[in-house]
């Protein structure tokens, strides 16, 4: 780290000022939380077993540590050989060997040191390797309760930016240990050799070293703590922001957005001010320590001249020791920052992976293989986590292969909930869900959701080709299967005309595309799947009537055969299904056939009274309450 200047002035004012200029600022009301705090024992406990396939090679850049301080020790000793061999008695029979020496010392100390750089940074990227790609792991089986608490941006954070300082924390900070360890004990050595009264006085100051670091540590620790947490807070909303840019623009939110970033922008710069102003002090308190010391040595070591104690290259070659040593002294006691510094990343760090998946597969899950696909609600109550609100409460129905159910009420009235549990993104908390007469909390996660094919609401296309796109369904699925899965869904027509047909990229979010289109899309990618249960989420949701009635043939094709759930404010997808669930709050309202409801339920026939009796484009839109 650069240490600026000193400033004379910091060390002369007042408390209050000090407290100002040590202590960083939190804000309460923050858009990420800090980590809890972890000790750091704890945190080696944890990130030790990544450092497993480089162990070897750090016994390798233990020996470059090693050689490192014995190659500068023996330039040193020429140096005083120079002094008082050749240059004292003016002897130059000795100048060739001693030239030649230096050349060879320099050679080895760059293969050496060639050869260090190269171990310690695989080493250390391999270890970040591991890491990442487990962080990641585990963050993509957290169940989607997390997701919808936590802010990506600042899981995009932990995960591209906090993962490197952990690297620091264990490996580069512990190379560094032992490499200041390794020089503090040769050149101490060295010193007691040569002079062991001027040695023992020059380390007397080490305490004051020590004692000022432990004081520096803890603060640059909260400093870190704050400019860790807003860079994800910076990340959260940078995110949150882009990704909504058409809302942002649309509504002229551009400032306000700003404003918002600005904000947290600004804190990071505080932080990060305030843990720089931290380490610059250090710097040269510790500077003042150092001169102390040498100041004294000088004085002592003179003296000694003087009376003929100790030659001239001896001096030199003290005084050339002794600033060796102070560097490694430093060193160690500057690593505590570090540490602290690191640690505050590796908290975040942590705290990912100590999240445990709300939904856990079964220890011994059973095996079903391909589900016949009767699906079975059984008095199910459920309520989202931190919430005391029933999204459903004592729902039953079951729905056999071949079979339609429309589930249909009010926005809120956990249409969309129900999906969630048969797709196991949650567990009810009363009651049970089957597939094929099996709870769904006995099967293997994968397997269930194997059996399942979803076309939610939001149509989700990745960045990539259409062909990917709709592959997604099925990985390695033939060219033949995604142009048949293309044209059941009404798809193959437009996905001809476009630049490059199958290959055109469909920009993030399937941008390119229109609505109509991105929903053939997703109904193709349903239909590769070919599951046995089928689940549909507003498949209509943001298409004209004319594009609505476009996609009802594709969809029924991809429902034939099938057990379906629908999910519709839209009444034409509705009508052919064999049961319709009315809900209310949660509870089911009333059941029966789209003739049966009409003639009984009263609520159901003024939705069908709405939705008949207006424009069709606006009746496709219409919900059903
Ligand atoms: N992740 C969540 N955390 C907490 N509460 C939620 C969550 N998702 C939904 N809810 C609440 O659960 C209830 C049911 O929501 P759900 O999304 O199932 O309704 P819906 O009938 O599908 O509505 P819509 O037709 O608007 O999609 C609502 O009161 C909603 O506020």
């Amino acid at each position: 780290m650069a240490e600026p200047e000193p400033s004379k002035a910091q060390h002369r004012k007042a408390r209050p000022v000090l407290r100002r200029l040590l202590y960083v600022a939190e804000d309460s009301d923050a858009v990420v939380a800090s980590a809890p705090p972890v000790p750091l024992r704890e945190v080696f406990r944890r990130f030790w077993p990544y450092t497993r396939g480089g162990r070897r090679w750090l016994a390798l850049i233990f020996v470059f540590i090693v050689l490192g301080p014995l190659v500068d020790a023996a330039e040193i000793w020429l140096f005083k050989i120079l002094i008082d061999d050749v240059l004292v008695p003016r002897d130059l029979s000795l100048l060739l060997p001693i030239a030649l020496s230096y050349v060879g010392l320099t050679l080895f100390s760059g293969v050496v040191g060639f050869a260090d750089a190269m171990t310690s940074t695989w080493v250390s990227q391999r270890f970040l390797l591991g890491l990442r790609s487990d962080v990641f792991r585990h963050v993509q089986g957290l169940s989607l309760g997390f997701f919808e608490r936590r802010r990506l941006g600042d899981v995009l954070s932990r995960v591209t930016g906090d993962v490197d300082a952990v690297e620091t924390f264990l490996l580069s900070g512990i190379v560094s240990a032992i490499a200041y360890v390794t020089e503090l004990v040769v050149f101490l050595a060295l010193l007691f050799y040569l002079r062991w009264d001027l040695t023992l006085l020059a380390i007397a100051i080490t305490p004051m070293f020590w004692y000022t670091a432990r004081r520096f540590s803890r603060l640059v620790k909260a400093a870190s703590r704050e400019r860790r947490r807003r860079a994800g807070s910076v990340s959260a909303i940078t995110e949150e922001s882009l990704g909504n840019i058409a809302l942002v623009q649309a509504y002229n939110r551009q400032e306000w957005e700003w404003g918002r970033f600005q904000r947290e922008n600004i804190g990071r710069f505080r932080a990060t001010m305030a843990s720089t102003r931290i380490g610059a002090l250090f710097g040269p308190l510790v500077d003042v320590i150092e001169l102390t010391g040498a100041l004294v040595v000088i004085g002592l070591g003179t003296w000694q001249l003087a009376q003929g104690k100790l030659t001239l290259g001896g001096l030199m070659v003290f005084l050339a020791l002794l600033s060796r040593l102070y560097g490694p002294i430093r060193g160690v006691a500057g690593l505590s920052n570090t540490f602290f510094s690191a640690s505050a990343a590796a908290e975040r760090i942590i705290e990912l992976l100590d999240q445990r998946p709300q939904v856990v597969e079964a220890a011994e899950p059973r095996t079903i293989g391909r589900a016949h696909g009767t699906v079975e609600f059984d008095r199910v109550f459920f309520s989202y986590p931190g919430t005391d609100r029933s999204a459903l409460r004592d729902l039953s129905f079951a729905v056999s292969p071949g079979e339609t159910l429309a589930l249909v009420g009010a926005s809120g009235a956990g249409k969309s909930t129900a999906a969630k549990l048969l797709l196991r993104f949650y567990d009810p908390q009363g009651g049970t869900v089957r597939l094929d007469g099996c709870d769904l909390r006995d099967l293997r996660l994968s397997e269930l959701r194997d059996n399942v094919a979803v076309v939610l609401q939001e149509t989700l296309v990745f960045h990539g080709t259409v062909r990917d796109n709709i592959a997604y369904g099925r990985p390695g699925a033939s060219e033949e299967a995604v142009v048949a899965a293309a044209r059941a869904a009404d798809a193959h027509e437009f996905i001809r005309r476009l630049p490059d047909g199958y290959d055109t990229v469909v920009g993030q979010s399937g941008r390119l595309l229109s609505g109509g289109q991105r929903q053939r899309l997703a109904i193709a990618r349903a239909m590769i799947r070919d599951a046995p249960v089928l689940i549909l989420d507003e498949p209509t949701t943001g298409l004209d009537a004319v594009s609505g009635w476009r996609i009802l043939g594709p969809l029924r094709e991809l429902m034939s055969g099938r057990t379906t759930i629908i999910i519709s404010h839209n009444l034409l997808t509705v009508r052919e299904a064999t049961q319709i669930v009315l809900l209310e709050h949660g509870r089911m309202a009333d059941r029966g056939t789209h003739t049966e409801l009409l003639a009984r339920s009263a609520a159901y026939a003024r939705l069908h009274e709405l939705h008949m009796h207006r424009p069709p484009d606006e009746a496709s839109a219409v919900e059903v309450r």
